[in-house]
């Protein structure tokens, strides 16, 4: 925009006014306390969270404007939108609108026209008419572009879609990013949903699924200041690298201390220590390897029966079972003639102690029996023989509580996997679990059904969480689902994830059906994101050419207007010509100024062989594996099932051929992740056939 244009000299001034403002307000808070003082210090926290505030308004602070007349009043006032608010020292005026405040709200949801808006403020609802809108870029203190998607009288073609553009066309680096200036209003009515329901989003690829639930967490905060902690969220997430790129965004929005997590870390903490969790070693053999027939999935396959609610109800009931036959108890005799009779023993413990969980119960059981034993020590007046019963009496304490069933987790699921008990469950599962149950080993899948004994055991552990993002929900089961929904008072859930995207589906949910005897009616509500935002038209129409292989039955992914070059598909004739091929792949696209490229492959071996291949060439690129926690940008070599989640500005999807890519939906679903990954530049090279999942209809 011309710095010489009015609109521009105006903006300048009122950014110019802001910083001094900011400066103001940070000059009277003045020098930090750092003495003993409690009181002081406690205002001392608050006084560097005000602080920080105006650091990070410091750097930009607003990104959007909107003319707004609120009925009753003379003429529009102009508010200033950012990522935090600031209010003017002398006036206690809103200076700055922070964008989760109810005002904001406007600047989001309103998608032009000239009919009146509203929006839900604290006393009530509030009436008025938009006359502009604008965003701004503020960089470097400096301001940037300028853009008016909407003014009142104007012809206004393409609201939002010029500044939206200018941000989607950005290059990416190893860190997802926050989106306050150009939320869209169906992921802003996500955002700002009410908190006590279980929000289920299908979301196609790059919709913006991660980034909203980020979002949503920033706005509960704000919204529920009263009721809701950072501490009590917690996000899950499907591994740790993906945990680190997502990690940048709620600083950014301001927000600290929210847990994140991958399931098993925090199923491991639960169980505290006393399992042995052991990889699955053929479920990447078995799943993403090309080896033999690709398997089918049913109700009977490991991870889908253990993660059903089919399963949930079977615990239950064989836990139900227990707490009936759990004591059948003997009388405790510490030395010959004193006796603890059993029916004393078992009114103790199915009486007096009947309202505790099987395992605190069991416990005060035996400090209440090791108590009677001391009770009768002390009665013994010699203290030779008082000496002498005391050690066959503990002998013998011992003895007899070791003999008293178990009430830990796994001994309970070793039990219902090796007796008769487990007549209900399918025999290949059975046979399956019992060999590893025998050496105390477990796999993830048992994990949702251990963490759920553990806590029917156990009774509620004092952890309730106030929110719970559940991302890339799809891998997910609905057993995982509702064991979480237990630690908390009422259901608050955003559960995200893309059917499409289900790689994991021997462990997940193939329909978000599944989930809807979790929660009860009232307490769910089902949202579709189809507008996909991060790759170019082009991308985004060659991945809905895969997408009805996926049997899903889901509808194609909807781009925003963002056209880039034509996908590439590149047919290679030779081996020999494959690294060049890839080198030139490279080569060309950071001549281009792409800050992240990928080579996406199938399996962990083949991305172990290029990786080689690569470095022989003194080309240094990131091989990314399972125990990964870091991902770092750059050349990133990554096979498919661990790219998920991830973005690159330019993918190479290697050996697109028709043996990696079958003609079945697991297939399908991998290519699909490969593919959506690419922000602006996609290529599939293949020797022999090409994968039929992408041949034109
Ligand atoms: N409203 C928006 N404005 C600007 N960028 C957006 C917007 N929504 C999403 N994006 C961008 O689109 C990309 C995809 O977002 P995100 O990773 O959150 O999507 P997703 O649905 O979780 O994707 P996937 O399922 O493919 O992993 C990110 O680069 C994000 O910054």
């Amino acid at each position: 925009m011309d710095t010489q244009s009015p609109v521009y000299r105006e903006e300048q001034q009122r950014l110019q006014d802001t910083f001094r403002e900011i400066d103001r307000q940070r000059a009277g808070i003045g020098p930090v306390y750092r003495g003993q003082d409690f009181t002081e210090q406690l205002l001392e926290e608050k006084r560097e969270e005000y602080r920080r505030r105006l650091d990070l308004l410091g750097k930009e602070p607003y990104f959007g404007r909107l003319d707004f007349k609120e009925n009753g009043k003379p003429m529009p006032l102009p508010l200033y939108i950012g990522k935090r608010g600031m209010d003017l020292q002398e006036t206690g005026e809103p200076y700055v609108i922070d964008w989760r405040a109810p005002v904001a709200s406007l600047f989001y949801s309103f998608t032009g026209g000239e009919a009146p808006v509203t929006y839900d403020a604290p006393d009530g609802t509030i009436h008025g008419e938009i006359y502009r809108k604008r965003n701004l870029s503020i960089r470097d203190q400096k301001l940037g572009r300028i853009v008016d998607s909407y003014e009142r009288g104007g012809d206004n073609i393409g609201l939002n879609d010029e500044f939206l553009l200018y941000k989607l066309g950005d290059k990416k680096d190893n860190k997802l990013r926050d989106i306050v200036s150009t939320i869209q209003a169906e992921q802003d009515s996500i955002i700002r949903a009410p908190r006590h329901k279980a929000l289920i989003i299908q979301g196609a690829a790059g919709s913006g699924k991660t980034t909203v639930a980020l979002h949503r967490l920033a706005f509960l905060l704000y919204q529920y200041q009263q009721q809701i902690r950072a501490e009590r969220m917690v996000i899950f997430a499907p591994n740790t690298m993906f945990l680190d790129y997502i990690s940048g965004v709620l600083p950014e929005l301001g927000v600290g201390n929210v847990k994140q997590t991958t399931f098993a870390e925090w199923a491991l903490e639960r169980l505290s220590g006393s399992i042995k969790l052991v990889k699955d070693a053929t479920e990447g053999e078995l799943w993403f390897s090309l080896e033999g027939k690709r398997p089918t999935i049913n109700d009977e396959t490991p991870g889908r029966y253990k993660g059903s609610l089919a399963f949930k109800a079977l615990l239950d009931e064989k836990l139900k079972g227990l707490e009936t036959h759990f004591l059948d108890p003997q009388p405790f005799e510490p030395w010959t003639g004193r006796i603890l009779p059993a029916a004393t023993i078992r009114e103790w413990f199915e009486v007096e102690y009947r309202h505790y969980a099987l395992a605190p119960r069991l416990e005060r059981l035996k400090a209440r029996i090791n108590r009677w034993l001391e009770m009768q020590l002390g009665e013994i007046g010699d203290p030779k023989i008082r000496k002498e019963k005391s050690k066959t009496g503990k002998q013998r304490f011992r003895t007899y509580t070791n003999k008293l069933p178990k009430a830990d987790a796994l001994s309970f699921y070793q039990r219902l996997f090796s007796s008769d008990d487990s007549a209900d469950i399918p025999k290949s599962i059975v046979q399956s679990t019992k060999t590893y149950l025998k050496k105390s080993e477990v796999r993830h899948e048992d994990l949702p059904a251990l963490v759920w004994i553990h806590y029917v055991l156990n009774g509620a552990e004092n952890l309730v969480f106030d929110h719970v993002v559940v991302d890339e929900a799809q891998d997910v089961s609905p057993l995982q689902i509702a064991l979480l929904n237990q630690f908390m008072n009422e259901p608050s859930f955003t559960i995200l994830g893309d059917l499409a995207q289900g790689i994991h589906a021997y462990r997940g949910v193939q329909s978000w059906e599944e989930l809807s005897d979790v929660f009860a009616e009232e307490y769910r509500s089902y949202h579709a994101l189809q507008q996909s935002y991060r790759s170019t038209l082009e991308i985004i129409e060659f991945a809905n050419r895969i997408l009805p292989h996926t049997g899903t039955g889901l509808p194609p992914a909807v781009p925003v207007f963002r056209s880039g070059d034509p996908v590439e598909l590149a047919h290679l004739f030779d081996e020999a010509d494959r690294l060049p091929r890839i080198e030139r792949f490279i080569q060309d696209n950071r001549e281009r100024g792409m800050q992240t490229i990928a080579i996406v492959c199938r399996t962990d071996d083949d991305c172990a062989r290029l990786a080689d291949e690569l470095r022989g060439a003194g080309v240094e690129a990131n091989l990314i594996s399972e125990n990964q926690t870091q991902y770092r940008g750059g050349i990133t070599v990554v096979p498919v099932y661990l790219a998920k989640g991830l973005e690159f500005d330019a993918v190479l999807v290697a050996d697109a051929d028709d043996r990696r890519y079958a003609a079945a939906p697991q297939d399908a679903k991998l290519l699909y992740v490969a593919c959506t990954r690419a922000l602006h530049r996609l290529t599939l090279m293949y020797q022999g056939r090409q994968s039929p999942l992408f041949a034109e209809s």
